[in-house]
């Protein structure tokens, strides 16, 4: 290892140039990944009033809880319904477009339909029944025969906020990489230290020599921070420098952070883009099937669990003890423990772990961050404190049970027990990505350059069933994903680690009563939405380029 950091500092101006000197670390290597996943996108459905309207129509209403924007809702046959993401055309009016300069490229213009045709789009559920409407769809992403920027015009920027996660580099590397050569784009700007950057920190201009080897290391070299959210001063200082693409990195916090810069630039009618890339280790944000960093997160969480279980296996009554990142999202905690199988417990009963220790003399035990909150009366710190963000500092339950398990055993049971309490929570966010996130974060930065060169905004860019779209912010902020302990998911992991279920019938009938009101809420919500305001047709790009195929 090449360096140790105790703590790290708030990043100064010359952090920011010495973050991107740093070399790669010798543990940078490429890991192949071992994880496959299932897609498993949000099951909110969609409403539509009507199944047999042949013609094609877009409602647009206030957004009711999530900022002022207008929704675009574009309904078809059979139940069809598109939430699409808005366009600079929506409120600046006769913009001019151009040609894609990708249709000169020697690498793309030899590409059958390299071009994403205007009416493709990608379903949410992809699982139907024989009469289901078709349901909702997310605009499909990709390149589009016209853009709304000229190459010189161009002046985009980037910025990473919230906690760490594995990619953020290769996420930053790959937009630089797409806006220059494929889009001829040579005026990137990285903002230092997350939103607060744009007003009170230092710039750096990013060129694909200066980033060409950054997906190799952990972390990101824009730095990164919570709180200091000031839409205005943002806004401002967008303006004033004359940036008209901003990419913006990061997770749930930092979307709805998006999603009111975008509703702020629109208000003032400029012609700027706010894109969003989804970053998260907590895999907690809705609709996508996974964020990038997940895969590289469960590896190296795997690894935690295996030491857990090589240690418990070599003593005597001994326990293996893991607390897994996630906030309260727990996927981490599930995925990892269902890949290394090493597991034998998650959700907590002393009697369990007794039979275990006498049957095996040995247990591993994997346990979410965000688990039993409500149980840790007696904290170091008040429940009710929160990071710079908002968000509520979590206590430590694997400390917390550890010491539980051992006063139990101990006074309660005078049963002799070794227990090994592993945290790895910063080493599985602060490695570099592996293969497979690597090639995700690729398309994903390629992707929101496509869309914000064709225009669009407003919008995060996210694998859908496996197909890159561009989903609305207000989708991507308006609830979290997490683990849902009755559904099949959990179900499999009970069954791979032979464990039982915990649960008693009523906490079954509760969280099933919980996700029927999430989908009734997200339903009436869509109602509502969906009273027509009448708007003909669909956005102004596709009318451009059907009048174009028509011709
Ligand atoms: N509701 C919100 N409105 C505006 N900005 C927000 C909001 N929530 C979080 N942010 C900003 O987004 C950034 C990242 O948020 P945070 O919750 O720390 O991480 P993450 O985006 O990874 O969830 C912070 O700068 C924070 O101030
Ligand atoms: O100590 P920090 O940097 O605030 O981060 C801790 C939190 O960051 C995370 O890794 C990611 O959270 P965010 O999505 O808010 O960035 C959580 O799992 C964890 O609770
Ligand atoms: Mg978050």
């Amino acid at each position: 290892m090449d360096s140790v950091a105790l703590s790290s500092p708030s990043p100064s101006p010359s952090s920011l140039k010495s973050r991107f000197l740093q070399k790669p670390s010798q543990n940078s290597k490429q890991l192949s990944s071992s994880v496959s996943f299932s897609s498993s996108s949000s099951s909110s459905s969609s409403s539509c009033s009507d199944f047999r309207s042949p013609t094609k129509a877009i409602s647009m209403a206030a957004a009711s809880n999530n900022g002022n924007s207008q929704r675009k809702i574009v309904t078809g046959p059979a139940g069809y319904v598109l939430e699409d993401v808005p366009h600079l055309s929506d409120y600046i009016p006769d913009l001019p477009t151009y040609p894609n300069p990708l249709q000169d490229n020697p690498a793309y213009s030899v590409v059958k339909q390299y071009f994403v045709h205007v009416d493709d789009t990608v379903p949410q559920k992809v699982v139907v029944h024989k009469d289901s409407p078709r349901g909702t769809h997310f605009r499909r992403a990709g390149p589009r025969q016209k853009v709304y920027f000229e190459s010189d015009e161009v002046y985009a920027c980037i910025v990473t906020c919230g906690g760490l996660c594995p990619g953020l580099n290769t996420v930053i590397r790959e937009i630089v990489y797409s806006l220059y050569y494929m889009y001829g784009v040579k005026r990137v700007l990285g903002i230092d230290g997350g939103y607060r950057g744009f007003y009170a920190k230092n710039t750096i201009a990013l060129t694909p020599k200066g980033v060409n080897d950054i997906h190799k290391r952990g972390g990101t070299v824009l730095g990164t921070s919570r709180g200091g959210h000031d839409t205005s001063k943002i806004v401002d200082s967008i303006q004033d420098r004359g940036i008209n693409q901003v990419y913006i990195i990061g997770g749930d916090g930092t979307q709805k952070g998006a999603s009111v810069i975008y509703e702020e630039v629109r208000r003032r009618g400029l012609k700027v883009v706010v894109a969003g890339i989804p970053k998260t280790i907590d895999n907690d944000i809705p609709v996508i099937d996974r964020s990038f960093g997940f895969d590289t997160a469960v590896e190296e969480a795997q690894r935690a669990i295996n030491a857990a279980h090589v240690e418990a296996e070599s003593s005597e009554n001994c326990i293996g003890l893991v607390k897994l990142m996630g906030r309260y999202s727990g996927f981490i905690a599930m995925y990892a423990t269902l890949a290394s199988r090493d597991v034998d417990w998650h959700g907590g009963l002393f009697e369990y772990i007794e039979t275990r220790l006498k049957e095996n003399g040995h247990m591993v035990i994997v346990i979410a961050e965000g688990a039993g909150q409500d149980l840790l009366a007696e904290s170091i710190r008040s429940a009710t404190q929160q990071d710079a963000s908002g968000n509520k500092l979590l206590q430590d339950v694997g400390l917390w049970l550890s010491q539980k398990i051992k006063d139990h055993f101990a006074k309660e049971k005078k049963m002799p027990i070794n227990l090994k309490y592993i945290d790895p929570t910063y080493m599985i966010r602060a490695v570099p990505s592996n293969a497979s996130d690597n090639v995700y974060c690729t398309l994903l930065a390629q992707s929101c350059v496509h869309g914000a060169m064709a225009g669009y905004t407003g919008y995060t860019s996210g694998l859908v069933n496996g197909r890159q779209t561009y989903i609305p912010f207000y989708r991507i902020i308006e609830k979290q994903h997490h683990v849902v302990i009755t559904d099949r998911m959990w179900a499999r992991l009970l069954s791979s680690t032979n464990q039982p279920s915990f649960m008693n019938p009523k906490d079954v009938i509760e969280d099933k009563k919980e996700e029927e009101l999430l989908t009734q809420i997200v339903n009436e919500d869509k109602k509502e939405e969906e009273l027509p305001t009448k708007i003909p047709d669909i956005s102004t790009e596709d009318n451009l380029v059907k009048k174009e195929i028509a011709a």
